[in-house]
């Protein structure tokens, strides 16, 4: 009678601890969806699902293989500066079947022994993985990716497992992911010019200050070319308006094509361009400018029906250094236009330095 009582009493103790371990990481879980669901942007999220995931659930590896046939989210990744891009974990694929031949057709959660052979898309690189779960990512009925969990421990991760957490944190990171594609892609469509394609005023404005504050900071110079091009209210007066924005076109993916990837080309006004060539003397400056307004000349623009103009532009330059009286934004940005004036008067097709005649 009294053994039953103490075998009766150990029973229930362990059924309390089962309880107590699961009321905490059901808390656990709980406070890792929060910071899911409040992230701010693409970067911080995918931070959580990469790097906070692992250490929260005491996790070997975690990776994240998101189908991307445009190359949306990879092109969204690579404009955002502060996002790494986390090598052999943040994966991409083209093809639906790479992701969906993991998955039955029910779509659920596959909890399963590690094969280096089998899932070595999902963790490339690692070798000591005994267990794994693979979580499909699913919007509207569609795959979208998968979340895969991998632990050192064989135990980890067996198949008679529940998974009713895992499916409900793949329904949230799925939707958060969705989320912050699309908050990320209007950030992008928002600072870009949508007729050349290339950086807008307010991307141009947002970065000018960041530009001038790392330039006065680590003491190095910053080149600024204001672009305008020549007598352009000829081309649309004599070939329409729409020959205008193709040439203008062209022109942007000249400028675009002419930068080094950490300058940043803007679009200013209507005919008018902007440059920021960070950690550029004046005369390297000059020479890039130089070679621009060259092969702007050297052009000729097909402008539709046959048209062929030929078109060119005019450059001022200014520099922030520490050997002249440039040390702000503003500074800057006036006295690059003040060059731009003075290349006009100059006769146009020309480049003018800041401080010469
Ligand atoms: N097609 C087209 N034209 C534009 C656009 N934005 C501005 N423009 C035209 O650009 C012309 C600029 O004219 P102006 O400021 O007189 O300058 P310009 O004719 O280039 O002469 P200079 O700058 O003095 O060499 C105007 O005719 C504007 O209508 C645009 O997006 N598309």
């Amino acid at each position: 009678m009294q053994q039953d009582a103490a075998t009766l009493q150990a029973r229930l103790d362990a059924l309390i601890r089962i309880a107590k371990s699961n009321e905490r990481k059901q808390e656990n879980f709980q406070k890792y969806e929060l910071s899911l669901l409040n992230s701010n942007g693409l970067g911080e999220l995918l931070a959580l699902i990469l790097e906070e995931h692992k250490v929260r659930f005491q996790l070997t590896e975690v990776t994240l293989l998101l189908l991307d046939p445009e190359y949306e989210f990879q092109r969204l990744i690579e404009a955002s500066p502060n996002i790494p891009g986390w090598p052999k974990r943040l994966l991409f694929t083209d093809n639906h079947h790479t992701i969906a031949q993991y998955f039955s057709l029910q779509q659920r959660p596959r909890l399963t022994a590690f094969s280096p052979f089998q899932h070595q898309i999902l963790f490339p690189g690692h070798s000591n993985l005994r267990s794994v779960a693979l979580l499909p990512l699913v919007r509207q009925q569609r795959l979208i990716g998968s979340l895969n969990l991998g632990s050192r421990k064989a135990e980890r991760f067996q198949a008679n497992i529940g998974t009713q957490f895992l499916q409900h944190l793949a329904a949230v990171v799925s939707a958060c992911l969705e989320n912050a594609r699309l908050h990320e892609h209007i950030k992008l469509v928002g600072l870009r010019d949508p007729l050349t394609g290339v950086n807008n005023r307010r991307f141009f404005d947002q970065r000018v200050e960041e530009e001038v504050s790392r330039a006065l900071r680590t003491q190095s110079p910053l080149s600024c070319l204001f672009i305008d091009l020549d007598h352009f209210k000829r081309v649309n007066d004599q070939h329409g308006h729409q020959a205008g924005d193709i040439l203008l076109k062209q022109v942007a993916e000249i400028l675009n094509d002419s930068m080094r990837s950490c300058d940043v080309i803007a679009r200013y006004g209507g005919e008018e361009f902007v440059a920021l060539l960070a950690d550029t003397t004046q005369s390297a400056a000059s020479d890039i400018a130089n070679r621009i307004r060259e092969s702007i000349e050297a052009t000729e623009f097909e402008v539709g029906h046959g048209i062929r103009l030929k078109q060119t532009l005019s450059i001022g330059l200014a520099t922030l250094s520490d050997t002249n009286s440039i040390k702000n934004t503003r500074q800057l940005l006036q006295a690059a236009d003040q060059a731009v004036y003075a290349a006009k008067l100059a006769g146009r097709n020309k480049v003018r330095l800041h401080g010469t005649s």
